[in-house]
């Protein structure tokens, strides 16, 4: 299948995943997005697609999953996915789940600096996909690419997927940084030293360390650390104002990947001794351990090193 697909079925009616069909069927794809919600039949609309695409959260990749393989894919059928986040069980990311539940299926995923609201907006964006099978990664830049929305390639899936992942940890310690209004230095310090930590996990559980310094790890970086749109930011910003966790994502308008992304992170680092110190701090403040002003002096007051160690 060359060029743009004719027909994509999205699973998940979230942001995300109605911002991807709206590109697509821009693109002239005819769109399915399904939702749990929508009593549409799957079967129906999965196996007529060209191209599936998971834009649901990290929960909902394993029943996600469970479902398609009872349905049974029809052979060729490109799988993509969208989601930024690692599952509480087996602390694997999407593509993981992915690969091992169809492994003979060509397998792409999209990642990159994506405000949903932006991008519904017109604004112009940029992000990745990004394969092992070359041909899958440009049928999925085709289909999402336009004037507004210009879309690359990689072979790095595993890099590509965890830059965006881990950066929803280090926006929440951003949103912390700004509401406490440590100013922009303490925020360049912040952003600096979070890629080295992202790069240090990321290479560690099998990405290459230059694909993090590309759109989908550092772009990112900069989007959601940046952003009052992003839910992460918000998170912390919040947390930084007094506000319990349990009473922000009360409110919070749809889902913040990195606090689940935090929790399972540490549990990663401790298990393959990976330095995370900015994780940490923000993992305790999750947890209720600490304050924002005392996760702010804990990083400032550990021992003095030199920049480029560890
Ligand atoms: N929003 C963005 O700007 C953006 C950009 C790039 C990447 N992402 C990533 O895309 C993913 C989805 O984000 P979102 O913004 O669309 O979230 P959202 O608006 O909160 O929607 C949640 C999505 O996850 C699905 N879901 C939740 N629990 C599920 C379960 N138990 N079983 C099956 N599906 C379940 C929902 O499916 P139903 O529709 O069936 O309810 C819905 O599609 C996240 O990993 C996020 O990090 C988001
Ligand atoms: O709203 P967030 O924090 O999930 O961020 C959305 C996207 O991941 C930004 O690229």
């Amino acid at each position: 299948m060359n060029g743009k697909a004719k027909v994509v079925t999205i699973i998940g009616a979230g942001a995300w995943g109605t911002t991807l069909g709206n590109l697509a069927f821009q693109n002239r794809s005819s769109v399915y997005l399904w939702s749990r919600h929508s009593g549409e039949d799957l079967r129906s609309v999965v196996c007529t697609a060209d191209v599936v695409v998971s834009a649901v959260s990290i929960k909902g990749v394993p029943p996600t999953i469970e479902k398609l393989q009872k349905i049974g894919l029809p052979e060729g059928t490109i799988l993509l996915t969208a989601t930024k986040g690692l599952d509480p069980v087996t602390t694997k990311t999407a593509f993981h789940l992915w690969r091992e539940a169809f492994p003979n299926f060509p397998l792409v995923v999209l990642s990159g600096p994506n405000l949903s609201k932006e991008i519904d907006r017109g604004l112009p964006a940029a992000t990745v996909v990004s394969s092992y099978e070359k041909t899958a990664a440009e049928t999925v830049q085709f289909l999402f690419a336009s004037e507004k929305f210009r879309v690359y390639i990689n072979d790095d899936p595993l890099g590509t997927e965890l830059g965006g992942t881990l950066k929803n940890v280090m926006a929440i310690a951003s949103g912390v940084c700004d509401g406490l209004q440590l100013g922009t230095n303490a925020k360049s310090a912040l952003l600096t030293r979070a890629l080295p930590e992202m790069v240090r996990v990321g290479t560690a559980l099998g990405g290459r360390a230059e694909t993090f310094f590309g759109l989908s790890g550092l772009g990112d970086l900069l989007a959601t650390c940046n952003s009052p749109l992003s839910r992460n930011y918000q998170v912390g910003y919040q947390l930084s104002l007094g506000l319990s966790l349990a009473e922000i994502l009360e409110r919070l308008e749809g889902t913040a990947e990195g606090v689940n992304t935090t929790e399972v992170l540490i549990r990663i680092a401790g298990d393959k001794n990976l330095y995370v110190p900015i994780a940490v701090q923000v993992h305790r403040l999750l947890q209720g351990e600490i304050t924002p002003a005392e996760a702010v002096t804990e990083l400032m007051r550990r021992d003095l090193k030199s920049e480029f160690d560890r």
